[in-house]
């Protein structure tokens, strides 16, 4: 039997049938309305304190690729914002589409953007990732938007590694990164209660997105597509479009760090 994936057999409108909570009163993405969105003074600031020393390797999934961080102490954290307690780096990724204008799994006033980066981050009060990911406070997720525009040097390094990994399962080291090269001048942000965006959605994540994007160009967009949903040997399917649209905000309220 085939798993979930993105295309039409067993994309997001199917996702239900094996992950019930999909139509739950807490899922992600949403579309933000900034206009809607209630500025709250007592956000803190965001903190994130990355060491580049906790990144691993980047691995191709067969839904996204990820950069993947030691997560063993507190060397790379997130503390304030919205969230309470000390967050450790999980984990970050891309969402992306077939074509400059859509990729992005939040939008703004309805406008899609090229691709969001996700940083993921689990909460030390729980034992292990495994045990967070399951616990209505477990995870944060810091998304970023992409916005096509000139090069992103920064985006680059990650880029360049793309073609060690090529099809889903492979994946090679990737050292020394600091993923806060990565976010724009500004930690504005919105925050709401939401979900993991891909199953298992689970109803466990802190979302802080962006107010400011990060530039890519069109020419780096086509390196993500370069990537396959398929391991080595099947018939090759390019890696796009794998963003979940936005769903039903059901009552939540959205709040703004900046007025
Ligand atoms: C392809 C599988 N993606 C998920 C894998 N993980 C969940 C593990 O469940 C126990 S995870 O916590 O690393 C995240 S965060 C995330 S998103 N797009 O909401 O930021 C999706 C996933
Ligand atoms: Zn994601």
């Amino acid at each position: 039997s085939h798993g979930w994936g993105y295309g039409a057999d067993n994309g997001p409108d199917k996702w239900v049938e094996n992950f019930p909570i999909a139509d739950g009163p807490r899922q992600s993405p949403i579309d933000i309305v900034p206009s809607a969105a209630e500025y709250d003074s007592t956000l803190l600031p965001l903190s994130l304190k990355y060491d580049p020393a906790t990144s691993k390797g980047i691995l191709n999934s067969g839904h996204s690729f990820q950069v993947d961080f030691a997560d063993d102490n507190d060397s790379s954290t997130l503390t304030g914002g919205p969230i309470s307690g000390t967050y450790r780096l999980r984990q970050f990724h891309f969402h992306w589409g077939g074509s400059d204008d859509r990729g992005s799994e939040h939008t703004i006033d309805g406008t899609k953007f090229a691709a969001e980066l996700h940083l993921v981050h689990w909460n030390t009060k729980y034992p292990s990732f495994g045990d967070a990911a399951s616990q209505s406070d477990g995870l944060a997720v810091v998304g970023v938007f992409l916005k096509v525009g000139g090069a992103n040097p920064q985006l680059q390094t990650v880029l360049d590694a793309l073609d060690s990994i090529k099809s889903k399962g492979q994946q090679t080291t990737f050292e020394n990164f600091d993923p806060t090269i990565l976010l724009p001048g500004s930690l504005d942000y919105w925050t709401y209660d939401g979900s993991l965006t891909t199953p298992p959605l689970l109803e466990s994540v802190t979302w802080i997105v962006l107010k400011e994007s990060i530039s890519v160009s069109s020419d780096q967009m086509t390196k993500f597509r370069s990537l396959l949903f398929t391991p080595e040997g099947a018939d090759p399917n390019a890696m796009v479009d794998n963003y979940r649209p936005p769903q039903p905000l059901k009552g939540r309220k959205v709040r703004a760090s900046f007025q």
